[in-house]
């Protein structure tokens, strides 16, 4: 850390200090001192013509004969193992695509009342592209053997022979007193539950060339599981004072922590507790360059390797598959990232599951055949450039591990979703809040980004406060997400984070949207419930994965009802509806729909007296925890709405100061006097900015009172 400047400035007498639970966005909309740079670059925008660049086209994957790729199943399987073997340099791998084809299937022996993937059409509707019904219980052949974990990997499945599992559990042996482990069966549900639901962990990268040659600080100061920003102001005589932000998470790791740490702290709990049927979710969220990607890349791949492990060791010959998929949400719509970026369309089932109509999911059960797919599909996601990075995600990455299992005694039959990890890597947060520095499309993009971080938020939320409507409908990426939040679902958000002064009011906004899913989560308000729930986190990681394995069946019954009741109940008819007009794509250098914002009137969050409804605030000391839910709640959503104005605002006065433009242009003939328009355009853009930045005002002003009210709440023991 290279303190020493900002030591100096830390030390200095103006030093203030505030507790976090703050909003999203926020402080992108109170810099006042922009207003004119963005009204500027909004004219100067339609003038320019930014290039947009797509996604960079990649040769297709390599035939992996996937089904539907046509050919008989012998050729096809022929040209599959020839591929398999170039593709893993020779040595012969078992890992082949998962949808059987139509042929080989035998609808005739399915139960009756059972459901199969093979009723619907294959090439038109195959949901078994994506079968999210879960597998029903079944028994378990082979008992648990706690000690067949810690065997070398049989045969050539296993290229990375590193003593991975044994040198954990050495490492962490102290850590757990043996008769635990041995009783560990009995308590196998307990300790699954010890995994959090909800796990929010906050990554700072180190400082990179760019932000050292800029002589940018480091202004992060992390210990255990909390972490102080240092936030340089200016007073009103424009000296200089450090305002201290401190958050406490699960966990906080520091720029020395490596990846293989960061998995043992966040994915490594998890992955055990896929095989009793739990549908988990691993996302990162981060402004562009945080190191999401550096981050999340590795998560899959270890993740793979120790599901490879249980499925040859403790669950061996017990039927069970590893199957791989990897798309995109870009702009609203999905594309298959492993498949020449194919446009999917998500459908829901008969039970109002998730299923993605086309996506290609491959059978794998080899590391570096996981590597390559992850390579693969990382390299033909959407990048852009914009006026603030040079190259950056514009799209969410969904990569998907799918632990199926098929019947036994009856391998004719599809296998079924036993459980599922999910790694999202998030595009960059600061998208949602840049709308004024691209061209259209960038902005529309970035819309559509701020949307899905806020419905993301927004479920994470409702299904920690076990929320009876979880608005999944608010985007696509929740649409899409919706199997992994509901029933026995585990959630792990990484916020990453730059720890240069320059990114400050990205960072602290990163910290606060994580704050938000953290804070607001059940039994997870105050430090000492993040301690603790930590200490929980803690206590599960340093049992070895075996242990939290059932000693039978990995499908349980109370599991299994828990799944049923949730399946049934989950009805979302009357969900509310978020449908906005999707920003298109740029094809053939054409926009092919429009952006259109919904309209948000002013009066939606003023009431009739003209007060702001934050007004109405309850008084601090009478606050009981359920009332203060739901006051935060709507100070959310009014919070929230704020921005949705302040965003419509902004690009109302763009499409004026376009228009203007238009007439300016038009009127520029000889002869014509353009004074006049000129004077116009300037009227209409001192009438905008000073709405907008009475507007700010407001937003201030509010998140003040959030600010207060959230303190509050916090210091009176909610
Ligand atoms: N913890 C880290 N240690 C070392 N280098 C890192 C770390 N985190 C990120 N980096 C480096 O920082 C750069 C940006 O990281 P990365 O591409 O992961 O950012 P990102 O948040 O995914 O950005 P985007 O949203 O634009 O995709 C990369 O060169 C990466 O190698």
């Amino acid at each position: 850390m290279n303190g020493m400047g900002r030591q100096g400035q830390r030390s200095g007498a103006g030093t203030t200090a505030t507790v976090h639970h703050q909003r999203q966005h926020s402080d992108n909309f109170v810099d006042t001192s922009s207003n004119g740079r963005w009204l500027q670059s909004a004219g100067l925008q339609h003038l320019q013509n930014f290039s947009s660049n797509g996604a960079s086209s990649i040769p297709p994957l390599q035939d992996y004969n996937f089904y539907g790729g046509g050919g008989g199943l012998g050729q096809g399987m022929r040209m599959y193992r020839n591929a398999q073997r170039g593709f893993n340099g020779g040595a012969e791998l078992y890992t082949e695509p998962s949808t059987p084809p139509v042929s080989s299937r035998q609808t005739g022996e399915r139960k009756s009342g059972e459901e199969s993937p093979t009723e619907f059409s294959p090439g038109l509707l195959d949901l078994h592209s994506f079968d999210t019904e879960l597998l029903p219980e079944l028994p378990v052949s082979n008992m648990y053997d706690g000690s067949s974990l810690f065997q070398p990997g049989r045969g050539r499945s296993f290229d990375d022979t590193e003593p991975y599992v044994a040198s954990k559990l050495a490492a962490r042996a102290p850590a757990v007193p043996e008769n635990n482990v041995l009783k560990s069966f009995a308590a196998d549900k307990e300790k699954t539950s010890s995994v959090a639901k909800i796990k929010v962990v906050v990554r700072k990268r180190p400082l990179n060339k760019k932000e050292l040659a800029k002589n940018e600080e480091d202004i992060i100061d992390t210990h255990n599981n909390s972490l102080t920003v240092h936030e340089t102001k200016l007073k009103v005589d424009l000296t200089e004072y450090v305002e201290k932000h401190e958050f406490v998470f699960d966990a906080v790791l520091d720029e020395e922590v490596s990846n293989d740490e960061v998995y043992h702290e966040t994915v490594e709990p998890i992955v055990p507790i896929i095989f009793q049927r739990t549908k988990a979710t691993c996302f990162a969220y981060g402004q562009t360059g945080s190191g999401k990607t550096y981050t999340m890349k590795p998560l899959p791949l270890r993740a793979s390797r120790d599901i490879l492990r249980l499925m040859q060791h403790t669950y061996r010959n017990q039927g069970f598959q590893l199957l791989f998929s990897f798309f995109e949400i870009y702009g609203g719509k999905l594309y298959d990232l492993l498949s020449d970026r194919k446009k999917l369309c998500m459908r829901e089932d008969g039970k109002q599951q998730v299923c993605i109509v086309g996506l290609q999911e491959y059978r794998v059960s080899d590391v570096k055949m996981i590597e390559e797919l992850i390579e693969r599909g990382n390299a033909t996601r959407s990048t852009g450039t914009t006026g603030a990075n040079e190259e950056s995600s514009r799209s969410h990455a969904i990569l998907q591990l799918a632990v199926k299992r098929t019947v036994e005694g009856n391998e004719t039959k599809p296998p079924r979703l036993v459980g599922k990890l999910s790694f999202i890597d998030l595009a960059g947060s600061e998208r949602g809040a840049d709308t004024t520095d691209n061209d259209k499309q960038t902005r529309m993009e970035g819309a559509e980004i701020n949307k899905s971080l806020l419905a993301l938020k927004e479920c994470i939320r409702a299904l920690d406060n076990d929320k009876s409507h979880i608005p999944f409908r608010g985007s696509k990426l929740t649409e899409v997400l919706r199997d992994s939040f509901v029933g026995n679902s585990r959630t792990v958000m990484i916020s990453c984070i730059s720890p240069s002064s320059g990114s400050c009011e990205h960072t602290l906004n990163t910290l606060r949207y994580a704050d938000r899913v953290k804070s607001l989560s059940k039994g997870n308000t105050s430090k000492k419930d993040a301690l603790s729930s930590t200490l929980n986190l803690k206590e599960s990681i340093a049992l070895p994965l075996s242990s939290v394995l059932p000693v039978g069946s990995p499908l349980d019954d109370d599991v299994t009802d828990a799944w049923a009741e949730q399946d049934e109940g989950d009805d979302f008819e009357d969900a509310e509806e978020y449908e906005l007009e999707k920003p298109a794509r740029r094809e053939n250098g054409k926009l092919v729909a429009a952006y259109n914002p919904p309209p948000i009137a002013e009066d939606k969050f003023r009431k009739p007296n003209g007060q702001t409804k934050f007004s109405n605030l309850p008084k601090p000391t009478n606050i009981k925890k359920s009332e203060s839910d739901d006051d935060l709640s709507s100070l959310l959503k009014e919070e929230e709405d704020l921005v949705s104005a302040h965003r419509k605002q902004v690009e109302d006065t763009m499409k004026i100061v376009k228009e203007e433009m238009n007439l300016l242009v038009e009127a520029d003939q000889p002869g014509n006097q353009l004074d006049d328009y000129i004077t116009r355009l300037n009227a209409i853009l001192s009438q905008k900015a000073a709405g907008i930045l009475q507007l700010q005002n407001r937003l201030a002003h509010f998140q003040k009172r959030l600010r207060d009210h959230n303190v509050l709440v916090s210091s009176s023991g909610y």
